[in-house]
């Protein structure tokens, strides 16, 4: 079995079983302040126990192509979303659950100003920009007790797009 990952354009659909996709493709669910701004209404599930939902901010370093996944990691307790505040396309890498531990990593490449949200429990790599700034502002858990499981593969798998 290739450890060889391919990375693929984000879309909505083939997210889905991992969390949601924000962006403004399509037209606004409602327009607002007197005509002059679209509302993209309530596109992501945010999903947290025994705490609250905050906002934090995160400044990541940028990473180069490939990349060697080593680790993905879950919070049990609630969803996490990353809204990049820099108009550059991020790695995203998903896998579903195989009995407590990820199974086929998926990789995907954002389009610029688009932003996701994780759903609890979803494996996921860390934030992985791959320009400066890697500004994101992150929607998740603020709470006491531990909210992270990290999964360190035996063998790393290799994160690639040959564009
Ligand atoms: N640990 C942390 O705050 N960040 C990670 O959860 C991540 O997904 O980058
Ligand atoms: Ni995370």
């Amino acid at each position: 079995m290739s450890r060889v990952v391919e990375i693929r354009p984000l879309t909505a659909q083939a997210f889905a079983p991992f969390g949601d996709v924000l962006d403004v493709s399509g037209p606004p669910d409602k327009i607002i302040n007197q005509g002059l701004c679209g509302r993209y209404h309530d596109r992501a599930k945010i999903d947290v126990t025994d705490g609250k939902a905050g906002i934090s901010l995160f400044k990541a370093e940028p990473r180069n192509l490939p990349l060697q996944l080593d680790m993905m990691e879950r919070h049990p307790q609630g969803s996490q979303a990353f809204l990049p505040m820099s108009m550059d396309a991020f790695l995203v890498v998903v896998a579903p659950d195989a009995d407590g531990a990820p199974g086929q990593p998926h990789a995907f490449l954002t389009t610029p100003g688009q932003g996701v949200n994780y759903h609890r429990g979803t494996w996921h790599g860390v934030l992985t920009p791959l320009h400066a700034p890697g500004l994101f502002a992150v929607v998740d858990r603020i709470g006491v007790g531990a909210n992270l499981q990290e999964h360190w593969f035996e063998t790393a798998y290799t994160i690639t797009n040959h564009q």
